[in-house]
C-alpha cells in the first residue's frame, strides 16, 4: 500500500504496515548491502540467479525479493524480478542518480540511537544524544554525511548555480556557509570562472570539502574558513551567500542570528540563498519534509523543517527587503532568496 492511501484511510494495514516499519528499513538496506538493485539492474532475474549472484540463501532471497516488490522496490512477474527506469536510476550504484549511498548516514548506529526512546526526548525536550547531537562542534557525522550525501546534491547544486550566477563571468564573492560536501559553492565556481569561492564548515569537513573542490579543478578560486557559522568573521562584500540545507538544524532564533550575519556579509546588491526542504502549510506535505522534522526532532536540541511563511518572516525580521520563493525542480527542495536591498 502506498504511503497516499495510509494517510487517506486509516485501516488494520495502516497500523502493521508503520508498527512493523522497520522491516522496510531492514530489507532496503539489505538490499544494498547484498548488492541485488545491480544484479537485477535492467535484467529480469529469477530468484535463483539473484541467490547464486549474491552468494546468499535462496529462501533468503525469495522472502527478501517479493518483500521488496510488495513495498515498490522491485517488480515481479511470476517469479522473475525486473526494474523500472526509475528504480535502476535511483538504486543502480552506477547510476549518476544513485541513493544508496546515504544509508552509511541515515541509518548509521549513532543516528539511528537517537530514536531508541523518541517518548522521552519528547517528554522532556532533551534529546538522547550526547551534548547537541548533530550540531555539537566537529561532529565527525558530518564527514560521514559529506561523502555519503553528496550523490544527492550534485543536480541540485548545478540548479542553485543556475539561480546565483545570474551575469554570467561576472565576478562574483560567493560564501558557502555549512558547505558540508562543498558542491553547492563548487557548482557555482565551475559555472562562472570569474566566481571566488569561500566554504565554511567545521575543520575536519572541510577536508572533503577540499577534495571535491580539487576534483573540479577550481582550487584556485576557492578559500576555506573552518568553525562554527554562528562564531567565525564571515568577512563581507560576498553577491552570494549560500545557506544550504542548514537553517532546519536550529530554532527561529538561531536562524535569524545566521540570516542576519548574512546579511551583514552581504554587498548592497547581494543575496542569500536558503535552500531547504519545505513543508507546506499544512506541515504534513510534501511527507518528506515532515520526516525531517522528525530526523530533527531526534538529533537537534531544536531544530524542524519550515514553511515558506516561516522562512519569509525570519528573513523580514532581520530586516530584508525583498523575499522570494524560487523552486528548482526536478529537486525537491526549494530556495527562498532573501534581497537585502530593493531591487
Ligand atoms: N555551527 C556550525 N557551523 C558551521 N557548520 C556547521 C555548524 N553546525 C553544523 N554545521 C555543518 O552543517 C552542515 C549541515 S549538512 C548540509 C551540507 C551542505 N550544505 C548540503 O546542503 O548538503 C554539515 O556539513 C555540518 O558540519
Amino acid at each position: 500500500m502506498g504511503l497516499e492511501n495510509q494517510i487517506s484511510e486509516f485501516t488494520f494495514d495502516t497500523f502493521f504496515n508503520n508498527v512493523n516499519g522497520y522491516y522496510r528499513t531492514a530489507a532496503v538496506k539489505a538490499a544494498i548491502e547484498l548488492g541485488i538493485f545491480d544484479i537485477v539492474g535492467e535484467n529480469r532475474k529469477s530468484i535463483d540467479e539473484v541467490a547464486n549472484e549474491c552468494q546468499s540463501s535462496r529462501r533468503g532471497i525469495r522472502i527478501l525479493c517479493y518483500f521488496l516488490a510488495s513495498i515498490g522496490f522491485l517488480k515481479v512477474d511470476g517469479d522473475v524480478f525486473y526494474m523500472t527506469r526509475e528504480m535502476v536510476m535511483f538504486l543502480s550504484r552506477k547510476a549518476p542518480g544513485y541513493l544508496g549511498d546515504s544509508i552509511d548516514f541515515l541509518l548509521s548506529p549513532y543516528i539511528m540511537s537517537a530514536f531508541d526512546d523518541l517518548a522521552s526526548v519528547i517528554r522532556t525536550g532533551e534529546i538522547r544524544l550526547s551534548s547537541d547531537g548533530v550540531v555539537a562542534p566537529d561532529h565527525p557525522q558530518w564527514v560521514m554525511f559529506a561523502r555519503a550525501m553528496s550523490s544527492m546534491m550534485s543536480l541540485p547544486s548545478v540548479l542553485l548555480a543556475e539561480l546565483v550566477d545570474t551575469q554570467p563571468n561576472k565576478p562574483i564573492k560567493v560564501l558557502d556557509v555549512a558547505a558540508g560536501h562543498g558542491l553547492f559553492g563548487t557548482a557555482v565556481a565551475r559555472k562562472n570562472p570569474n566566481a571566488q569561492v569561500t566554504f565554511l564548515d567545521w575543520e575536519n569537513v572541510l577536508q572533503v570539502a577540499k577534495e571535491n573542490v580539487a576534483k573540479a579543478g577550481v582550487e584556485d578560486r576557492a578559500q576555506f574558513m573552518p568553525g562554527s557559522a554562528f562564531d567565525v568573521d564571515w568577512g563581507e562584500g560576498y553577491d552570494a551567500v549560500l545557506l544550504t540545507n542548514f537553517l532546519h538544524h536550529f530554532d527561529k532564533e538561531g536562524c535569524q542570528v545566521i540570516l542576519e550575519k548574512a546579511k551583514a556579509a552581504l554587498n548592497e546588491n547581494g543575496r542569500a540563498y536558503v535552500f531547504e526542504f519545505i513543508a507546506n502549510e499544512d506541515r504534513i506535505s510534501p511527507s518528506l519534509a515532515a520526516a525531517t522534522s522528525m530526523m530533527m526532532l531526534g538529533t537537534t536540541p531544536a531544530g524542524e523543517v519550515y514553511t515558506y511563511s516561516d522562512i519569509k518572516e525570519m528573513f523580514e525580521n532581520v530586516n530584508y527587503s525583498n523575499v522570494e520563493l524560487r523552486p528548482i525542480p526536478p529537486a525537491m527542495e526549494n530556495v527562498v532568496v532573501g534581497y537585502k536591498n530593493s531591487l
